[in-house]
C-alpha cells in the first residue's frame, strides 16, 4: 500500500549512514557510457533514478555487471549502431535532460520518453538547445516524448540556464566526444553547483572543459577516456538535509558518508541550520548536528533548490517569519513545490506566502497536529521526506499518502529516519 503512518517522536537521537549522491551517480553512469575501457563505480544505490540511468545505458547498447553495490562497465555505448534509438528515463529530470543531449552522438532518430511527473515537466531548454545544433526535434508541445534526428551543423550555441542546469550538464558530458570543438554561451545559469559537480566528475574521467565564470564554456572535441576508471560515489547532501533538519529541531544525529569539502551545493544546509541556531561539528569525517535554540532565518536557496522542503520544516518549527529566496526555481520539479509545500503545511497550521521570488514561512514553534492529518506527497520524494519531520515533538500519528515517492532518491529513508 502506498501510504505510511508516522508515529510521534519526542526526541531525535542516533546515527545514519547516508546513501550515495543520486546526482553524482547519474553523472558517473552517463560518463562511463562514453568509455571503451573498464569503469567501476562503487557505492551505487538502487534508487529509481539510478536504475533509470542504468536502463538508458542498456538501451544505448552498453554492457555492465552489478556486484553488490558496485557497477562494472564492460563495454560502453554502441555508437556504431544505426538502428533507431529509444530511451526511457523513468521519472528522473536529470537523466531525461542529460541523456537527451546524447542524441548529438547519433544521426538516426533518438526518442526520449519517461513516466510519472517528468511527463508534465518542461523540455523546452532541451528542444531549443538541440535545434541550435541543427538537429530536428519533435515534441509533445514542449514535453515528452521527444524525437531528435539529423546531423549537427553548428557547434556555437547559446542556451538559457534559468529554468534548469540539467541540459547543460548533458552538453558538457557529450561535447568532449563531438568531432569539433563546441562553444556554449549560457544566459542566466541557475543551480551552478550542479555544473561544478559535472566538471568535477569529467575531470575524474580525464576529460577537460573550460568554464568562463558560468557564462560560457569551451570544450575541445575528439577527447577520449584513456584509462580504466574507479569512482566511489560520495554521500548525498540532499538526502542528508532531512536528517540535519530533524536534529536541528529535535535532538542530535551523527551522519557518516558525507564529504566535508563536497562540491554538492546542498551542503549549504549546514549554513541554514546554523543560522536557525543549531550546532554543527565535524570530527573524523562524522558530522554531528545538535539542537540548541530554533530561531527564524533568511536564506537564499536559488542555487540549491532541493533544500526548500527541509528548510520549510525548519522554518515551521521556529517562531516568527523566515524568508527563503528562490521560489521561482520550484515550479518545474517533481511537483510545483512552492504550492505543494504551502498546501501541506497549511494542514499543521503553518502559513506560507509565495511572493515574486520569495517564500515567507510563518513559523509557529510547534506545528499543530489533529488526529485527522493525511499528508499527500504529490508523488514528490522530497515532499514525503519533509512531511515525515512533522512527527518531531508532536503528540499524534499521521499518514503520508504517496509514501513510495521516496524510492526516487532514497529508498531507505523511512527505515533510517524511524531509527532516530
Ligand atoms: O544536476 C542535478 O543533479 C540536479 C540539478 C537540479 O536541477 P535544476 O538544474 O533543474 O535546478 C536539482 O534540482 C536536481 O535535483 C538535480
Ligand atoms: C528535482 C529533482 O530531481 P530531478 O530533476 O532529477 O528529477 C530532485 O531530486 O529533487
Amino acid at each position: 500500500m502506498n501510504k505510511i503512518v508516522i508515529k510521534p517522536k519526542s526526541n531525535i537521537s542516533g546515527k545514519v549512514q547516508l546513501p550515495s549522491s543520486k546526482s553524482y551517480a547519474q553523472r558517473a553512469l552517463a560518463i562511463a557510457g562514453m568509455s571503451n575501457n573498464k569503469v567501476t563505480i562503487n557505492r551505487l544505490i538502487e534508487s529509481d533514478d539510478c536504475v533509470a540511468a542504468q536502463n538508458i545505458l542498456k538501451d544505448l547498447g552498453a554492457q555492465f555487471d552489478r556486484k553488490g553495490d558496485a557497477f562494472i562497465l564492460n563495454r560502453g555505448i554502441d555508437f556504431d549502431s544505426n538502428r533507431n534509438i529509444s530511451i526511457n528515463c523513468g521519472e528522473s529530470g536529470l537523466s531525461t535532460r542529460l541523456f537527451s543531449s546524447f542524441a548529438l552522438l547519433f544521426e538516426q532518430d533518438f526518442t526520449v520518453n519517461g513516466q510519472g511527473s517528468i511527463l508534465k515537466r518542461t523540455m523546452e531548454m532541451v528542444i531549443h538547445g538541440l535545434k541550435q545544433f541543427g538537429k530536428n526535434v519533435q515534441s509533445n508541445n514542449g514535453k515528452l516524448p521527444i524525437t531528435i534526428g539529423g546531423k549537427i551543423s553548428e557547434f556555437n550555441i547559446e542556451i538559457d540556464g534559468s529554468v534548469s542546469s540539467q541540459f547543460l550538464t548533458g552538453l558538457l558530458i557529450v561535447a568532449p566526444f563531438l568531432k569539433s570543438d563546441t562553444y556554449i554561451s549560457v544566459k542566466d545559469l541557475k543551480s551552478k553547483p550542479y555544473i561544478e559537480m559535472t566538471i568535477d566528475l569529467l575531470n575524474h574521467y580525464g576529460l577537460k572543459v573550460s568554464n568562463n565564470d558560468f557564462a560560457s564554456f569551451q570544450i575541445q572535441g575528439n577527447q577520449r577516456i584513456e584509462k580504466e576508471i574507479v569512482y566511489d560515489v560520495e554521500g548525498d547532501w540532499s538526502a542528508a538535509s532531512f536528517h540535519i533538519v530533524a536534529a536541528a529541531i529535535g535532538g542530535e544525529v551523527e551522519l557518516s558518508g558525507l564529504l566535508e569539502n563536497s562540491k554538492q551545493g546542498d551542503k549549504a544546509i549546514l549554513n541554514a541550520v546554523e543560522l536557525a541556531g543549531a550546532k554543527v561539528l565535524w570530527k573524523n569525517n562524522i558530522l554531528s548536528i545538535k539542537r540548541d535554540k530554533i530561531v527564524s532565518f533568511e536564506f537564499d536557496a536559488t542555487e540549491c533548490p532541493d533544500l526548500f522542503p527541509p528548510l520549510v520544516v525548519l522554518a515551521a518549527y521556529a517562531n516568527g517569519k523566515s524568508v527563503i529566496k528562490g521560489v521561482n526555481r520550484l515550479k518545474h520539479k517533481e511537483s510545483n513545490r512552492g504550492l505543494t509545500l504551502q498546501q501541506e503545511c497549511e494542514k499543521v497550521g503553518v502559513k506560507i506566502e509565495l511572493l515574486v521570488d520569495k517564500m515567507i514561512v510563518h513559523g509557529i514553534g510547534k506545528p499543530i497536529l489533529s488526529d485527522q492529518i493525511v499528508f499527500s506527497s504529490h508523488n514528490d520524494h522530497r515532499i514525503a521526506m519533509a512531511m515525515s519531520l512533522f512527527s518531531i515533538g508532536t503528540q499524534l500519528s499521521f499518514t503520508i499518502e504517496g509514501a513510495n515517492a521516496i524510492d526516487k532518491s532514497y529508498p531507505n529513508f523511512y527505515r533510517d529516519f524511524l531509527t532516530l
